[in-house]
């Protein structure tokens, strides 16, 4: 198929994006040059560290904020535009907004809540009934109607301060860390109630979090910012496989890592050699440090003895057993240290490995990530 006539339209467009504060005298630049288009229709979860500009982005988006350069556009209307001087107000921007702490009116009903920004929108009177039952009934929460927000559960919460953002039909829906307020397990409840949502009702949503797994769970397109820039976007599997930055690695919870250095033919670490790492080495040229990422899902762990056969395919390193502990679901994780780095292992393949024992790590090549410098070394 032409890719050109299956584009959709843009909703959200954010072109050379800047941000800088001035605090105490010293200047900081929360956002650089920050370049965004989102479809319609797309899910767009935007995430990274405390600090990195997330929330400074959506609220840019928002209107909360002003950027200091750029512009940005919903549905090719320009809302922001730093050389011509538009700045549209936040309720001119036709965009939703869905906060971590709710900000539900503690004494309007659930249904006084989700009409209240049709009221600010001037919407007659039985219009807004009607579509407040509407949006009530998407999100199952007509029996809800007369409750008041303390009266409701955090999740029942958060599913009426969605609606409250929906009911007006926005054409971009922002999500500000939604989940962060809820424990554990609501929020993976709700992750997939957000997806239903989203895929029954179609709209444009830009989420922002600083949890990997909820981002790879939930976005169409996950962008990885960094200090103010994109450091890696695409779809989440893409994302995933390959870190495109130990940066990157690191925070989508890539935990083996070792400092190596090459001799032309394979790969070593400080003490000892990545035992089948030939081709890995082959594909290393120039000078600058190396750095070896693994996943412990991806790693298996054996008792060491003389004359061991490696699997083809695999690399190997030798250490120590320092810890047998109770992974995620319940099963054995092994903590292995190797030149005083700790390695994770989710699978073993001798039983009863206990804390001290000699051992051999190993992991397919193909999933091993090898960085050098900031990049990504094909192999
Ligand atoms: N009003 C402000 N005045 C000065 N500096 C600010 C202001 N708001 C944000 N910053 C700075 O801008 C940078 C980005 O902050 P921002 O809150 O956008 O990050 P974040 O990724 O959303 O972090 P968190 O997840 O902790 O909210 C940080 O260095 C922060 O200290």
């Amino acid at each position: 198929m032409d890719g050109a006539e299956d584009a959709r339209p843009i909703s959200a467009s954010l072109v050379g994006i800047g941000k800088s504060f001035i605090a105490k005298g010293r200047t900081v630049d929360a956002i650089q040059d920050l370049n965004l288009e989102v479809e319609r229709g797309e899910y767009v979860v935007i995430v990274g560290p405390s600090g990195c500009g997330k929330s400074t982005l959506i609220r840019c988006i928002a209107g909360l904020e002003s950027p200091t350069a750029g512009t940005i556009s919903i549905s090719g209307n320009a809302v922001y535009d730093a050389e011509k001087s538009i700045d549209k107000k936040v309720n001119t921007r036709n965009v939703g907004m869905v906060f971590q702490n709710y900000a539900l009116w503690p004494h309007m009903s659930v249904e006084q809540n989700v009409e209240y920004p049709l009221k600010m929108r001037k919407v007659p009177k039985a219009e807004r009934r009607e579509r407040v039952a509407k949006v009530l009934e998407a999100l199952e929460c007509t029996a809800l109607a007369k409750r008041l927000p303390a009266e409701l559960s955090g999740g029942q919460q958060q599913r009426i301060a969605l609606a409250r953002a929906l009911v007006y039909e926005p054409e971009v829906l922002l999500l500000d860390e939604p989940l962060s307020a809820l424990d554990a397990l609501l929020r993976v409840s709700l992750r997939s109630e957000l997806l239903r949502l989203h895929r029954a009702l179609g709209y444009t949503a830009i989420h922002i979090t600083h949890d990997q797994e909820e981002a790879l769970e939930m976005g169409d397109r996950v962008v990885l910012m960094r200090e103010g820039r994109i450091e890696q976007m695409g779809p989440p599997a893409e994302v995933y496989a390959r870190p495109v930055s130990p940066y990157a690695a690191n925070f989508l919870g890539v935990r083996n890592r070792l400092t190596v250095t090459t001799d032309g033919h394979r790969l070593r670490h400080e003490n000892g050699l990545i035992i089948g790492s030939e081709s890995l080495a082959a594909a290393v040229s120039g000078e600058q440090p190396l750095q070896l990422f693994v996943r412990a899902r991806d790693t298996h762990v054996r008792r060491n003895a003389a004359g061991l056969d490696l699997n083809p395919g695999d690399i190997e390193v030798e250490g120590t057993i320092a810890q047998v502990v109770l992974g995620e679901g319940g099963r054995r994780q092994y903590v292995i240290d190797i030149d005083g780095r700790l390695w994770y292992a989710q699978h073993a393949e001798d039983p009863h490995l206990e804390p001290g024992e000699d051992v051999r790590v190993r992991t397919p090549a193909a999933t091993a990530l090898l960085y050098q410098g900031e990049q990504l070394v094909d192999h």
